[in-house]
């Protein structure tokens, strides 16, 4: 082993929490490491809305992939991660969503003490540079570009126009006192490029003398000496090395590589840590489990006219709306209206059509990350056990279900030639059952494999610090208890904001 330096913190991966985190502590005057393990973010796909494409499965994405899921006729699903300065947000869709207060409200209710809507929205503000209308309580001088669509163009304006007509209310900003309603995207773009969160947060400080970033250096184990994070291991160029933490250890590798590393250090679950043969340094039973996600089938339709050129990402529209399970928190559906055709079933596709993404954003259904090995470079084994709760299976048919509904307004008599999929073959419940087991897919909203909380399966207690190990705090996607009632960037940054204040213990 060799090269053994330090820091005043050492932070596991530049992505979406961890750029916050790196730009609040270089501000605060800390030294920061920050470890990343894949290159530098010099691809040019990766500041287009329209890169991602491009970019999946290549070097800048983890190519991970699901378990065969039982109930989705066994189908192995893609989960796509960035693996490069900015994490997530340099493939991701780009829709920039708060959530519900009732999420966050949930989450403290649940043991997630000073995580409750009042607490949190501070934090979203401060993310934020808005450019829209309905500024009240929103951020207008924050690191992140949010850029409303302004200028919808008229088949997007229709699919709004549709959803009222259908008896939705009419939101013109989702992100500020309720989300529910038909509204025009919000997205993380400025003057047509994508706003990546190391671009926003980190890139501005990265010639400060305080802080090194390491890229291409996959770390292996976070080094815990007397029950106390102090550095971590890590492999760069063929060569493992030691980088010790004077203060603290930051872990932000995402949903997946976070509960891996945590597991590859010998905290998790005792028997199957040995198992693979792993040191069992701290019995945290939850590590990996509780993997939640947001889950969702299409509804693509073929377009009489032709269909505009997106004017935001794509992703130009949303509707969020109640559903009448009482068994979960509302609002708990979202339908992202697409301007293109974008289908996990590729037969038949229209060359003209557009697209609404079905989404439930509180499933019933969760899974888990466990250990494929004992080795760092092999992935993890994720089992998201998509719709392994039945009732998941039915409130998708509802939501198709509703979006039917939208569709037959006159707003969209212009537009809609056929309803290609589902499709007209498939009216009744059992056959719309028999398509979501089809085409549904993740909703690419994964959390909570090292949750928030007190009780036994927690894994991080309020303040983030993982529960018996002084000296290592997580921020990243994986402490949500829950998922949010919409895309998990924003709430992701909030954490990344929050963690770093709990570190300056400024809260
Ligand atoms: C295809 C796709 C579309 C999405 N669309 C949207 C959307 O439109 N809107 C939205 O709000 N959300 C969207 N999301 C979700 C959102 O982007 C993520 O929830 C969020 O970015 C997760 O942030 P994170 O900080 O938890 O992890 P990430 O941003 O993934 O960061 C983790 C970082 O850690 C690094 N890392 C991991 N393991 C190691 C290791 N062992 N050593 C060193 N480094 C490591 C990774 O390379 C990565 O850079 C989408 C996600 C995907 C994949």
């Amino acid at each position: 082993m060799t090269n053994i330096d330090s820091s005043d913190v050492v932070v596991v991966g530049a992505g979406t929490a961890g750029s916050v985190v790196v730009r609040r502590l270089i501000d605060a005057g800390h030294r920061v490491t920050v470890l990343e393990a894949g290159p530098t973010d010099g691809r040019p796909e990766i500041g287009s809305p329209f890169g991602a494409g491009a970019l999946f499965a290549s070097e800048v994405d983890w190519k991970l992939s699901t378990v065969p899921q039982a109930h989705a006729n066994n189908r192995v699903l893609y989960q796509p991660r960035g693996r490069s300065l900015g994490g997530s947000t340099i493939l991701n869709g780009m829709l920039y969503v708060r959530g519900a207060r009732s999420d966050y409200d949930a989450w403290a209710a649940a043991g997630a003490t000073g995580w409750s809507w009042r607490e949190v929205e501070p934090y979203f503000r401060r993310i934020e540079n808005y450019d829209g209308p309905g500024r009240a309580g929103r951020g207008t001088d924050g690191p992140l570009r949010v850029h409303h669509n302004t200028d919808p163009d008229p088949l997007v304006t229709a699919f709004v126009d549709a959803a009222v007509q259908a008896g939705h209310p009419y939101n013109d900003d989702y992100n500020a006192e309720d989300s529910r309603g038909a509204s025009y995207a919000q997205a993380t773009l400025h003057r047509g490029e994508r706003v990546t969160a190391w671009r926003a947060y980190a890139q501005p400080v990265a010639d400060s003398a305080s802080l090194r970033v390491i890229t291409d250096a996959l770390v292996t184990r976070i080094v815990i000496e007397n029950g106390r994070a102090v550095g971590v291991e890590y492999v760069r160029d063929g060569q493992r090395r030691v980088i010790r933490a004077e203060k603290e250890v930051v872990l932000s590798a995402g949903v997946f590589g976070t509960p891996h590393l945590l597991m590859l250090s010998g905290i998790g679950a005792p028997e199957h840590l040995r198992q693979h043969g792993i040191e069992v340094v701290r019995e945290l039973p939850g590590v990996g489990r509780n993997l939640r996600d947001h889950v969702g089938s299409p509804m693509v339709w073929e377009s009489r006219l032709d269909v505009p050129a997106p004017r935001m990402t794509g992703i130009e529209a949303q509707l969020i709306t109640d559903s009448a399970d009482t068994g979960t928190i509302q609002p708990d559906r979202q339908a992202v209206f697409i301007s293109f055709v974008y289908s996990t079933i590729t037969e038949n596709l229209p060359d003209r059509g557009f697209t609404a993404l079905a989404l439930l954003l509180h499933p019933h259904s969760q899974g888990e990350v466990r250990l494929r090995s004992a080795d760092p470079a092999d992935a993890p084994l994720i089992d998201p056990g998509i719709l392994s709760d039945r009732r998941d299976l039915d409130a998708l048919v509802d939501h198709l279900e509703s979006l039917r509904d939208v569709a037959r307004q006159p707003a969209l008599d212009t537009w809609i030639k056929s309803e290609v999929y589902p499709g007209p073959d498939r009216m009744s419940r059992g056959e719309l059952r028999d398509y979501v087991r089809a085409s549904v897919d993740s909703g690419q909203h994964q959390v909570g494999t090292a949750r928030i909380g007190t009780d036994p399966l927690a894994v991080v207690d309020p303040q983030l610090v993982v529960h018996g190990v002084a000296g290592l705090r997580i921020a990243d996607a994986s402490v949500m208890p829950v998922t949010p009632a919409g895309n998990t960037a924003a709430p992701t940054l909030m954490i990344g904001e929050r963690a770093a204040d709990l570190i300056l213990d400024n809260r």
